[in-house]
């Protein structure tokens, strides 16, 4: 498949979003190969951060099955994102991932872990898979097509466009990196649920409409937002930098971390 065919779409055909899961599936695999042992291989990367042989294999299938499957268009991945911001900057198009997103989560077995991949273009995310293997949940958007959850062989449409909000709405945030700004945050919004979740699944869970909003007060990088953001907008969501309430875009900067941004539905957005 040529990559000619992508740039002209700027976004991807449902045949290859399904290519896409299929891949990210693969990645999911090879992460439960490493789950199943009793040494996960953990070793701490430069910014103190954990790395496992998890993500690495997810890593390696991901890359070698897009440059396989998408010839030509480049990848950025949390594990290989030692790219010179004078090449990125040029990128229209590109594959993001983060190989297994809540690596945190991953070493405490708790299931929260994901595979993501975006398709970015022009700065935005424009097509997302966020896989959970051990939820066994498949996440899937295409920016102005729709968004889908697969489970348990199961397909259902996401849509929050016309989502009302709970009297006593549910907040999503970090099991494992609180920040003080999203205590101030939920703070101003009266009564309401706390639920921690970890890593990327946060975004899936306003998107399937199970909880009103996903305050990230905190730092993140580019490869944790961009697959669910695509997911989340597909649905009908929105991810808006906070306070200025812009767009979250991608590869607009050379540094790589997220600004702070709240995912949720329209009706959040029009109630604060
Ligand atoms: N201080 C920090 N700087 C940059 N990224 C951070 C961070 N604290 C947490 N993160 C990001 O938050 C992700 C986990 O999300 P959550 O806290 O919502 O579960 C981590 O992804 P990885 O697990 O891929 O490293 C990590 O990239
Ligand atoms: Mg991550």
């Amino acid at each position: 498949m040529s990559n000619k065919k992508l740039v002209q779409h700027t976004s991807l055909t449902k045949a290859q979003l399904d290519t896409v899961i299929t891949i990210a599936k693969q990645a999911g695999d090879a992460i439960m190969q490493v789950y199943s042992k009793p040494d996960l291989q953990i070793e701490q990367k430069q910014d103190d951060s954990p790395v496992t042989a998890a993500d690495i294999a997810s890593h390696n299938v991901i890359v070698a099955e897009l440059e396989k499957h998408f010839v030509d268009i480049p990848v950025m991945s949390e594990e290989a994102a030692d790219i010179d911001w004078n090449v990125r900057r040029n990128w229209s198009t590109y594959w993001l991932i983060d190989p297994l997103d809540g690596t945190k989560e991953f070493i405490k077995r708790n299931g929260e872990f994901t595979v993501n991949i975006a398709l970015i273009h022009n700065g935005k995310a424009v097509a997302g898979v966020v896989y959970a293997p051990v939820l066994n949940k498949c996440y899937s958007g295409l920016l102005g097509e729709g968004a889908w959850l697969e489970s348990n062989a199961k397909q259902q449409v996401l849509d929050i466009s016309q989502q009302q909000i709970n009297d006593k709405p549910i907040v999503v945030g970090s099991r494992s990196h609180i920040s003080p700004g999203l205590a101030e945050y939920v703070a101003n919004i009266g009564d309401h649920q706390m639920q921690s979740v970890g890593s990327s699944l946060k975004f899936c869970l306003v998107a399937e409409g199970n909880a009103d909003v996903y305050p990230r007060l905190g730092l993140t990088s580019e490869w944790d937002t961009g697959a669910a953001q695509a997911v989340l907008e597909s649905a009908g969501g929105q991810v808006l930098i906070y306070p200025e309430l812009t767009p979250l875009e991608y590869n607009q900067k050379e540094n790589i971390l997220n600004p702070y941004f709240i995912a949720a539905s329209p009706k959040w957005f029009e109630r604060t």
